[in-house]
């Protein structure tokens, strides 16, 4: 690809990540309408405990957060006629540490009802998957049945930063808190995140490098716990990581699309012979 080629696509890009901007926004506007804050807290009160998504990382040579993710704004179709549950229960029977559940529905083809389907499904912790840019959604997140919720920092201010990650805590939620640079790390770790993800994939272009990763991943304070996000597709892929000390993996597209879902996570996890 040329240098033009490369500005085309790049401000093609752009523009997708500021229509899912956009689209959030009016989104979200719309359904403030349907369901009020207050009744939305009342909802988000009544749900049970959280299970623990740090906890299920945690004390593992390597955790893998499987994703359930039907379409992708970079790759379009991943998988067509699989029941979400049904990825899930795979994932769960096949070694996963927590499921990641994408409920953006026209970028990603997510359904926000997945969350709590899956949930009911599997006793593994469930992440919202989504872009997170107003507190109505933390409570949502809460409501609709999630144990954590991504945090992007490129999408949001220090401020809104700092209320998320305080709403979460208080809402009882685990926080996953993405980043993808030096900038974004340093306002991660300033904002006090627990959970911090490298995602490799630069959402402005959607290429993915793992060595954005291995760039960034010493410059984290040794007392965050850290997870590295897309573009993990082979077991070597998880060795590379796991040589610089990773020990979480965010992994959708390569599960997604694999013809047997629970050899492709048992060969990621390095456990070919685990009964499917
Ligand atoms: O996946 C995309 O194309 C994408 C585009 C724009 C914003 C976000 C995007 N993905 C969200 C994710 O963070 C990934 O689903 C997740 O890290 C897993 O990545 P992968 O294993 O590469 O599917």
């Amino acid at each position: 690809m040329n240098l033009a080629e490369s500005k085309k696509r790049e401000n093609r890009m752009i523009s997708i990540f500021e229509q899912i901007f956009e689209v959030k926004r009016a989104d979200i506007d719309q359904l403030k309408k349907s369901l009020p804050l207050d009744e939305l807290k009342k909802m988000a009160q009544d749900r049970p405990p959280c299970r623990d998504f740090k906890g299920a990382l945690t004390g593992r040579e390597c955790a893998v957060i499987a994703e359930v993710k039907f379409r992708s704004p970079s790759k379009g179709l991943l998988r067509a006629g699989l029941d979400p549950a049904v990825v899930a229960e795979i994932y769960e029977r096949n070694g996963a540490a927590a499921i990641s559940v994408l409920t953006d529905r026209p970028f990603f083809g997510g359904e926000k009802f997945y969350l709590n389907v899956i949930r009911r499904t599997v006793g593994l912790p469930v992440l919202r998957k989504d872009f997170i840019i107003d507190s109505w959604q933390v409570y949502e997140s809460r409501m609709l049945g999630a144990d954590a919720i991504l945090l992007i920092v490129g999408m949001l201010e220090d401020r809104q930063l700092r209320e998320y990650l305080d709403l979460a805590g208080t809402l009882g939620l685990a926080a996953l808190v993405e980043v993808h640079d030096h900038e974004e790390l340093e306002r991660a770790v300033r904002a006090n995140a627990g959970i911090i993800g490298i995602n490799n994939r630069n959402l402005k272009n959607f290429i993915t490098d793992l060595n954005t990763t291995l760039e960034l991943v010493s410059s984290i304070p040794g007392d965050r716990f850290v997870v590295t996000e897309s573009g993990i597709r082979s077991r070597e892929d998880v060795q590379r990581m796991m040589s610089a000390g990773i020990t979480a993996f965010l992994i959708g597209e390569t599960l997604m699309t694999a013809p047997d879902i629970g050899l492709k996570l048992r060969q990621l996890l390095g456990k070919e012979d685990a009964v499917s």
